[in-house]
Formats: structure tokens, C-alpha cells, sequence
């Protein structure tokens, strides 16, 4: 007598993906409480079977569920927020000031919503992601009815959910606490990279993961920058020093691993550590191709992912697919370098192995979950087919085959996209949330792309220090140290500080009117601190008047340590002209009268040819104090000897 089973695919092209490399022309799947019963000629199948249900696959393939090794599903709000950037630029400058103000819980439920249904639609079944607020990304997918690995980010910095690391760990417990032991949700924990972390948070991580024997996932050698800098900090590339800090002592998924060197492929297939490129994410943000062959041919467990889609921006697997078999044979000249079938096992069975899921998902067999996709093979751009060489199966399903040709969808035997439709998910409600969602963020940043103060705030650490800053400039002559000398002996004159400078700046000017200045300051005068001081001072225009004397009074200051390379700030900023000056500073901090001031002794020239400035500043917060400060500034020029003809009225850089 027939056996009872909740689902039979009948009729399809089965690519199982099992080790064999089993492809069945007319096979069937049997599908009863979630898991695949049997994989079979169709008329066997037929036979053995009394289905509840059957599904036609006739003209099709019969796909193991698509597995994106790495994502930030939620993200998917800032699809197309930002384009062509550099990683620093894109992350610093963009996602993370906007992650900080708008990502909340609801954000992250909206966003996951539309990529649950973007991912099932392109037959996507399993997801591992990392981002804020996991516990409303594991709802999401719940809802949706998706397989996921759900990991916390953590890191040094504040987060939008978390103002500490230790927060965040605290966060990450209740998240793995609350959802551990779910058949399709795994909670973890995700450091997010080695630059954005410590050891300890590694350490700690690492440990919590070990706890509850769920897979540490992070981010690792994105970028080459990323590694070059990780060996002048800590003498080892970030791969080797994830091992060092306990990333590897349990599972790992490690996304990118662009810049991974031979050594940090050995370590990388001795500890198990899944390694999971993100083929246009990295060509997107310029970070590099992975040497997916080396990777492969050394033994490491290599899956593919999407990234967030604010860096890709879809979440298209079989993009994906497409790109880790066509870069390898650009890069290298080799067409067979990464052949169609790997290609395809590295979003099956291999990207089951890499995200330690191989034992559920990954290849259509007896035992394993039921997570199925059915993909049309007759389309336009498909047609015709060819079925004389086994692997002609492959180069459809990688060259030829797209998201839009996947029909039905199945994750354990349930079915969540029928003839194209979404069964779990409602898709006009889930456009209209998220476009509420973006066009907030869109009026934000609109109005923060027109101020440059806001986008210095932006990129955090601002004083805001809106100040008057009264200052007088005079060029010296050949007795310009007999100038500054009889300044700063003069009677009533106590100098309170003496230091000796380099300074370099670069200024950035716009047309209407505002500067920003990066200085690089070198003291060089004895017991000066060794490291050179970076700072950024936005000056604005704002209200601009001329005292007696070509005393200049200027309002609004804002000044930041820089904690960035001026290439980050020329490509954040975009400045209309750019132009830089290096000049020797010999500095005294005097108080004459009750008020300090600065007496710069600047020099622009070489030795032979010295360029000699004398500068007098001062700072207030109040307008009525600066114009009392302005007359003792008239004061100090007349003791040093200078006439008012001497006085400049320009700023350093427009000399
Ligand atoms: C770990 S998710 C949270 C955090 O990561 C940022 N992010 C997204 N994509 C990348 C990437 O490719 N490299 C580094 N960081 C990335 C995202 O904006 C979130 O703030
Ligand atoms: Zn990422």
C-alpha cells in the first residue's frame, strides 16, 4: 500500500548536490513532517507514494534551497542610500551615522521583511545575517518561515542598540537565551570586525558562543587596507589575530576574507572556519575578488553571501553564483578556475558546510530538511536546453538561470512561495512600511548633504565651539626677530606656555564660503609629546566683521580631533578646491592685561628664503570681549613696532 506524505515534487530535473553529484532528469523529492523522505524517479516515486499534495516540476529543476552565507538583512532599508564609495567612506561616513539615528526595532523588522521576501522570491530558504536589534531579524524570519543564523553585532563603538560592549554582550545573552533550542533560528553573537573590536570583546564572544555551542560569526581581511593596518597595530593579519583572541576556538563564520594570505587559508581549513565572499559586495566597494580557487583547492569551507544590501544591492544568490564563476577565470585567464558546478556548491552544499549547517540543509538526501526550490529552465534568456553533458544542468543554473525564474519555494516541506507568489509574507504592505521608512531618512540626509557642521557631527567627536576668534597677521621683514622679541619681553607681558611646531595643513573650500582645515601638528620642541595631533575645524562664514587695524573677527569654529586619513575626508567631503600649506610655527601663550593671548611666529619658506608672519589670536565666547580684546590686540602691534601698513588682512590660505 502507498505510503502517506505530506508533499511530492514530481517531474523536475533534480539537482541533488550530494556527493555523488546525483542529477535525476525526471526525479522526484518526498517530502513528510519537514524532511525529505526519499529522491527517486518520478514514476518510482509515484508509485511508493500517496502525497496530500503534489507539485508539478515539469520544465524545471528541483534546487536545494540557495544558503547566503552572510548578510545584514535588514539593511536592506539603505538599498541605494550611497553608491561608489570607499569601504571607511561608505561605512563612517554614511551607514553608521544613519544606522544611529534611525535603526530601532521597528527598522529592523521592516527591513528584514523585505528581504525575507526579496531572499524567498530568488529561493534563498537560509540566511546568516549580523546586525542591531537580532531579536526583531529572528522574528522577522520566524514570520516569513526562512532558515537563519541570527547574529548580535557587537563591537567597541556605541550601537544603535547598545551604548557599551558590555551591553551589547549582555543584549546578546538574552537574544540567545530567548530563541536557542528554535528549529530554523539560530542566535548568536557577531563581533563585527577585528578594527571595530578589542580582545576582549573577541574573547568574551567568543566564549558566550562556546556556551551555548552556536557559531561565532564576524567580518575578516575585507579589505586590503584592513590587513595592512592589522599588521602595523598588531604585527599579524586580522585572520591570524581572530585566532589569537579565541575566534576559532568553536564554530566561525567568517565573511569576506578578500585579502586572506596561504597562511590564513591553512588556518583558516584547520580550525573548520566557514569563509564566505561576498562576490559584488566586494567588487561594489572595492575591496577585491576573493581567491575563491585557492580557497577551494586549500581546503577551506567556502560558502557566498550578499552582504547588506546597502552595498550589493540586491540579494540575488544567483548573481552571486554567476560572479564567483566568471571573476576567477577574468583574474586568472583560466576558464575552468572555478567550473559551474562549484560555483553553484558554494551556495548549496559547500555554503551548508561553511555556515555549519551541512548536517540540516545544502543537497537534496534522505534525512535532510525539506528546503526546496523549484526553478524554471524554459524562459527567454534560458532557452534552449541541452542535456547531452551532466554539467550542462550546472552551467544553465549558474549562467543563464536568475531570481525571477524560481517558481516555488520550500523551507522544511513548508511551502512559502507558491507559482511566484509569497505564501507568509504580505508584499504591498511590506513596500509601503519601508518606503515610510526611507523617505525619513532621505529628508535627513538631504538636509545633512547641505551642511557640512552636520556632517561633522556626523562622523562624531565635534566640539561644538562657536567661538570669536580675533586675530591679527603681519608680514615680518629682515627684523622680524627683533619684532617678536620685543613683543614678548615687553613689561606686562607673561608668557605662560612656548612650544615649537610643523604644521600641515590641508584645507578643503567650498563655493559658498565655508573651509574645513585637517591639520597635522608636529611639536618638536623639548618634552613635546611624540605623536603628531590630527584635527579637523570646520570654519564657516557665518558672521564676519573687521575691527580697527585689519583685526578680523570671525564666528563659528568647530573643531574634532581627525580620526580619519584626508582621503576619507576629501571623498566624505567633496570639496570644491583643495589646497595645502606646511609652515614652521614658533608659538607663545602670553597674558597682557587679564587675557591670553597666542603670538605665532610663522615661517613658510625654506632657510634660504623665509616667508615670516607674525600672527595675534584670541578666543571668546563673547562679542563684547572680543571688541575689548581687539583694542589690546592694537596695543600689542604698537609695542612690537608694527604699522598699520604691514597688516594682512587675508587668511593663511588665501596669501
Ligand atoms: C555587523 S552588521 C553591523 C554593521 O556592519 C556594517 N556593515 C555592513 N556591511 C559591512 C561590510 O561589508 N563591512 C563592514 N561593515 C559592514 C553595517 O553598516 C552595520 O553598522
Ligand atoms: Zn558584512
Amino acid at each position: 500500500m502507498a505510503e502517506q506524505i505530506d508533499l511530492l515534487l514530481t517531474g523536475g530535473t533534480v539537482v541533488t548536490m550530494d556527493h555523488a553529484g546525483t542529477i535525476l532528469s525526471d526525479g522526484a523529492v518526498a517530502v513528510h513532517d519537514g524532511a525529505i523522505v526519499a529522491v527517486g524517479p518520478s514514476a518510482a516515486l509515484a508509485e511508493r507514494y500517496h502525497p496530500n499534495e503534489v507539485i508539478d516540476c515539469h520544465g524545471c529543476a528541483i534546487i536545494p534551497g540557495l544558503i547566503n552565507g552572510h548578510a545584514h538583512v535588514p539593511m536592506s532599508l539603505l538599498r541605494g542610500m550611497v553608491a561608489d564609495q570607499q569601504l571607511d567612506v561608505w561605512l563612517f561616513g554614511y551607514m553608521f551615522p544613519v544606522e544611529s539615528q534611525f535603526v530601532d526595532a521597528e527598522f529592523v523588522y521592516v527591513g528584514t521583511l523585505l528581504s525575507c521576501a526579496e531572499m524567498l522570491r530568488g529561493g534563498t530558504t537560509t540566511f546568516v545575517d549580523m546586525y542591531y536589534f537580532e531579536e526583531e531579524v529572528a522574528r522577522a524570519a520566524e514570520e516569513a518561515g526562512m532558515r537563519a543564523i541570527c547574529g548580535q553585532t557587537v563591537m567597541r563603538l556605541p550601537t544603535p542598540d547598545a551604548t557599551s560592549f558590555d551591553e551589547g554582550l549582555d543584549r546578546s545573552r538574552r537574544f540567545i537565551e530567548q530563541w536557542h533550542g528554535h528549529p530554523r533560528i539560530i542566535p548568536t553573537v557577531a563581533p563585527h570586525a577585528p578594527y571595530t573590536c578589542t580582545d576582549r570583546i573577541y574573547r568574551e564572544a567568543a566564549a558566550l558562543c562556546a556556551e551555548y555551542g552556536v557559531p561565532l560569526v564576524t567580518h575578516l581581511s575585507e579589505t586590503a587596507r584592513e590587513v595592512e593596518e592589522s599588521i602595523s597595530e598588531r604585527e599579524v593579519t586580522p585572520i591570524r589575530y581572530a585566532k589569537r583572541v579565541g575566534a576559532f576556538d568553536g564554530a566561525c563564520i567568517a565573511a569576506h576574507c578578500v585579502h586572506a594570505t596561504d597562511d590564513d587559508m591553512r588556518l583558516l581549513r584547520e580550525a573548520g572556519v566557514g569563509a564566505v565572499p561576498c562576490p559584488t559586495s566586494n567588487l561594489k566597494l572595492a575591496s577585491g575578488v576573493a581567491p575563491y580557487k585557492r580557497m577551494i583547492d586549500s581546503g577551506v569551507k567556502v560558502g557566498l553571501g550578499t552582504d547588506g544590501p546597502a552595498s550589493n544591492d540586491d540579494q540575488d544568490m544567483f548573481t552571486e553564483i554567476q560572479l564567483a564563476a566568471l571573476l576567477p577565470k577574468g583574474i586568472s585567464g583560466d576558464p575552468t578556475a572555478v567550473p559551474a558546478r562549484d560555483a553553484f556548491a558554494l551556495a548549496t552544499c559547500w555554503g551548508a558546510k561553511a555556515v555549519h549547517l551541512d548536517h540540516l540543509v545544502g543537497s537534496i538526501e534522505v534525512g535532510k530538511r525539506a528546503d526546496l526550490v523549484v526553478v524554471q529552465l524554459a524562459r527567454l534568456h534560458s532557452a534552449p536546453r541541452y542535456t547531452y553533458s551532466p554539467d550542462a544542468i550546472y552551467s544553465h543554473l549558474v549562467y543563464s538561470a536568475r531570481a525571477a525564474d524560481v517558481r516555488d519555494v520550500l523551507v522544511d516541506g513548508r511551502v512559502l512561495v507558491r507559482n511566484q507568489d509569497l505564501v507568509s509574507l504580505d508584499e504591498r504592505d511590506i513596500l509601503h512600511r519601508s518606503q515610510q521608512i526611507a523617505a525619513r531618512i532621505d529628508t535627513f540626509l538631504a538636509r545633512r548633504e547641505r551642511n557640512l557642521l552636520a556632517k561633522i557631527l556626523a562622523i562624531g567627536g565635534v566640539q561644538q565651539d562657536e567661538i570669536f576668534e580675533i586675530q591679527v597677521k603681519a608680514r615680518l621683514d629682515a627684523e622680524a626677530a627683533a619684532v617678536v622679541a620685543r613683543l614678548i619681553n615687553a613689561p606686562g607681558v607673561q608668557i605662560t606656555k612656548a612650544s615649537e611646531r610643523t604644521q600641515y595643513d590641508t584645507y578643503f573650500l567650498f563655493a559658498n564660503g565655508e573651509r574645513i582645515r585637517i591639520r597635522e601638528d608636529h611639536r618638536s620642541d623639548p618634552g613635546a609629546r611624540p605623536q603628531p595631533k590630527y584635527t579637523i575645524t570646520l570654519i564657516a562664514p557665518g558672521e564676519r566683521g573687521e575691527l580697527p587695524s585689519a583685526i578680523v573677527l570671525s564666528r563659528a569654529r568647530y573643531t574634532a580631533a581627525a580620526d580619519h586619513t584626508v582621503r576619507f575626508y576629501r571623498e566624505y567631503f567633496q570639496p570644491d578646491q583643495i589646497a595645502e600649506r606646511e609652515k614652521r610655527r614658533r608659538r607663545w601663550r602670553i597674558l597682557y592685561k587679564e587675557h591670553d593671548f597666542a603670538i605665532n611666529f610663522d615661517n613658510f619658506g625654506r632657510d634660504s628664503a623665509p616667508e615670516l608672519y607674525l600672527e595675534i589670536k584670541s578666543r571668546t565666547w563673547s562679542r563684547r570681549d572680543a571688541e575689548h580684546r581687539a583694542e589690546i590686540i592694537g596695543e600689542l602691534l604698537a609695542i612690537a613696532g608694527i604699522s598699520e601698513d604691514a597688516l594682512l588682512k587675508q587668511e593663511y590660505i588665501d596669501l
